[in-house]
């Protein structure tokens, strides 16, 4: 059998803060946001925590569904904000809607990591495995420098994800998962203390640090380079690209020589989601009727970031 996506959910936490807010306490500015990122406003979780927001997901899949808990085999969460390191959100998520048929376990793959996440979770059902959820969640502000102006305005808090089901029917039809550690430390957060009673190594700095230069560049030789190579001459409706930044996303769209229109952008309205941005993407235009499953529409999605890890997957909806 080959995976389907029989259904889409996604989660925002209710805050809004949009970028005027964040200049109240932050030397930054509306202006400076918007042109350098396409960001105009992020959801931010209060005492909500990343299990919470994928929950919400995983209960909205199961409802629009007819399956009950018990009947998942697999409950994948991506994430690189998790509450612990044990439990895993999907073990938290597992519990939570009381599937406990289904395996467990987190993706950490940063903005790769849905892509990462859906590519495991296809190849699962490809060796038998009937149906199961694969969320993106992240609540990147609790590991956030906020006093770092040119990464806290950058990322918002979300959760969104998919009901993967056995069928016939070939849907993910090519992936190509990809990975460059020598670029480790291209984007860090979340560094937990190497420390012991036998040994103090010095504090390392735990909060979220970007080469913003770095992944800019990645983004746009790597990421561009193995998009090239994985699209050959396919024709492709919608590329549904990590929702990083906006002068990326029309750079690798004039270096794909495709219209923007194929590159939808929801970016303006949740900052970067991390491992939440394509699915919550991919969620709003299902739900905007732009595109439809079981119409065969062709989508690609291409995820990268911090790893530095990036993939890509072909869809036929
Ligand atoms: O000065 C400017 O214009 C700055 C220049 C630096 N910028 C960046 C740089 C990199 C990213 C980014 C981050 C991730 C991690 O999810 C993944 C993919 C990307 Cl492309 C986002 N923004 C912001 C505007």
């Amino acid at each position: 059998s080959f995976g389907k996506i029989t259904a889409t959910a996604r989660y925002l936490p209710k805050k809004v803060v949009t970028n005027e807010d964040l200049t109240k306490w932050m030397d930054t500015s509306d202006e400076w946001i918007q042109s350098r990122t396409g960001i105009r406003q992020r959801h931010i979780a209060e005492a909500e925590n990343t299990s919470d927001m994928c929950f919400k997901v995983a209960e909205k899949l199961m409802t629009k569904s007819k399956l009950e808990p018990v009947d998942l085999d697999f409950v994948i969460v991506a994430t690189m904000s998790p509450d612990y390191t044990s439990p895993s959100v999907a073990c938290q998520v597992q519990g939570m809607i009381g599937a406990n048929q289904a395996m467990a376990f987190d993706v950490t793959a940063a903005c790769a990591g849905f892509v990462y996440a859906l590519a495991t979770a296809e190849n699962f059902i490809r060796s038998g495995m009937k149906r199961g959820l694969v969320i993106g969640g992240e609540k990147t502000s609790k590991l956030l420098d906020w006093e770092d102006r040119s990464s806290a305005v950058l990322f918002g808090d979300g959760a969104a994800g998919v009901l993967l089901e056995a069928s016939e029917q070939a849907s993910i039809m090519k992936q190509m998962l990809r990975a460059d550690g020598e670029r480790a430390t291209s984007l860090t957060a979340g560094y937990r203390q190497n420390k012991n009673p036998f040994c103090t190594n010095p504090e390392v700095n735990p909060s979220l640090a970007m080469d913003g230069r770095g992944i800019w560049n990645f983004a746009l030789n790597d990421v561009t380079k193995s998009l090239k190579e994985f699209i050959g001459d396919e024709s492709v409706d919608y590329y549904l690209l990590h929702q990083a930044n906006k002068r990326i996303i029309e750079k690798i769209a004039r270096k794909m020589n495709e219209p923007i229109e194929k590159f939808p952008m929801n970016l303006m309205n949740y900052g970067n989601t991390s491992a939440a941005s394509i699915p919550i993407l991919l969620d709003e235009l299902i739900e905007a009727g732009i595109l439809t499953l079981n119409e065969k529409q062709k989508v690609v999605l291409t995820g990268y970031g911090g790893g530095l890890a990036w993939g890509n997957l072909l869809i036929q909806l």
